[in-house]
């Protein structure tokens, strides 16, 4: 990626706070790209660090060390009203919504046209268009109280939306919400990016929100970036034990660490983990492979996972035979199938 590609950098970029005699580092030595016109997501556990990058990038705190360039300026060095017009260039999302209560749905998504200055015939006609393109063109004299959490989230996306900011910031949007609900709120999230071309920032505890939204992932722990790639790449093949936990907690397509050593305990037999893309089917490859090598396998764990538009398949098989041609053919499904991954 070029450096023109990155709305969002953050260089170098650390943050201590201290109070008193104590000090806490929350961010420490954080490089990140956040593409323009893809949807980047941040992972992390409670305490890793995410709000504080939140706040980072929207300018509400200076890091201690370090550059955070948004939209190609470098907030580090602008005065608070600079970095107030780079805000206006941030829509964000928040996981309770912050929606005035005294505010109608309309009241809400026209407030910051309102303080834009722009006339009430102007605020009426993009109204009317955010409510359409969110699907709650019914709703615009409702009170928030009146909405599910669902619609709540829809309206605090055309609230963001509402001045065309090129940067829409989800921190958390998802976590208060169902499963079925945060699909629905995440398909929108999807066709902001897609249809809109606005570039997204998600913040989240939730692997399935990265899954089934994101094109890249950086995970954050104990506010060190210990990995960040593709999406389909981390999943295929994480590197740090964090993602790891991330995805075991919902993937469950990989054996957790007990569960292989069960496997290598009670047979006397190579346990390999392959991960494949949907253009490859697994049996196909296994067969050939036995084929090949004289070997025999087994398959005891896995499947398949949607990633975005993509599925990726990642399958556990027992290898069994004599010991060279087990040690070949499990290099072989190393080096045959996508992003293969000895276990
Ligand atoms: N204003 C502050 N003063 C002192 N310490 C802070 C401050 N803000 C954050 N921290 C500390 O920095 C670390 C990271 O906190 P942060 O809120 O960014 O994590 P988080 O990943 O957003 O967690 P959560 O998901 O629980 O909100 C924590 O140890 C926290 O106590």
């Amino acid at each position: 990626m070029t450096e023109h590609d990155a709305l969002i950098e953050l260089r170098g970029v650390g943050k201590t706070f201290t109070r008193g005699k104590s000090t806490v580092t929350a961010l420490r030595d954080i490089d990140l790209d956040v593409p323009q016109g893809r949807v980047s997501a941040v992972i992390g556990y409670s305490g890793a660090g995410k709000s504080t990058l939140v706040r980072l990038i929207n300018g509400l705190e200076r890091p201690t060390e370090g550059s955070v360039v948004v939209d190609g300026k470098d907030l580090t060095s602008l005065s608070a009203k600079e970095i107030r017009e780079v805000r206006s260039r941030i829509g964000m999302i928040f996981q309770q919504f912050n929606l005035f209560s005294s505010r109608t749905v309309f009241g809400n998504i026209a407030y910051p046209l309102q303080l834009a200055g722009w006339s009430k015939e102007r605020q009426k006609a993009r109204v009317a268009e955010l409510l359409s393109f969110v699907g709650l063109t019914d709703k615009a004299w409702a009170y928030p109280e009146e909405l599910s959490g669902g619609q709540k989230q829809r309206i605090g996306i055309a609230r963001a939306l509402a001045t065309s900011p090129p940067i829409l910031l989800a921190d958390e949007a998802t976590s208060a919400l169902d499963p079925d609900t945060t699909q629905d709120v995440l398909r929108l999230l999807r066709r902001v990016n897609e249809e809109l071309g606005v570039t997204i920032v998600v913040i989240t505890h939730e692997m399935d929100v990265v899954r089934s939204l994101a094109d890249h992932v950086a995970v954050l722990d104990g506010g060190v970036l210990v990995e960040h790639g593709p999406v389909r790449d981390v999943i295929a093949a994480p590197s740090h034990a964090t993602t790891r936990r991330f995805l075991d907690a919902t993937l469950r397509t990989r054996p957790g660490d007990g569960e292989l050593e069960q496997l290598r305990s009670a047979y006397d037999a190579e346990v390999v983990t392959v991960t494949v893309d949907d253009r490859h089917t697994i049996g196909g490859r296994l067969s050939d492979l036995v084929r090949r090598h004289d070997v025999t396998f087994e398959l005891v764990h896995g499947g398949y996972t949607a990633v975005k538009d993509d599925a990726l398949g990642t399958f556990t098989v027992l290898l069994q035979g004599d010991p060279d041609a087990v040690r070949r053919a499990a290099a072989d499904l190393r080096g045959t199938l996508v992003d293969g991954d000895v276990a």
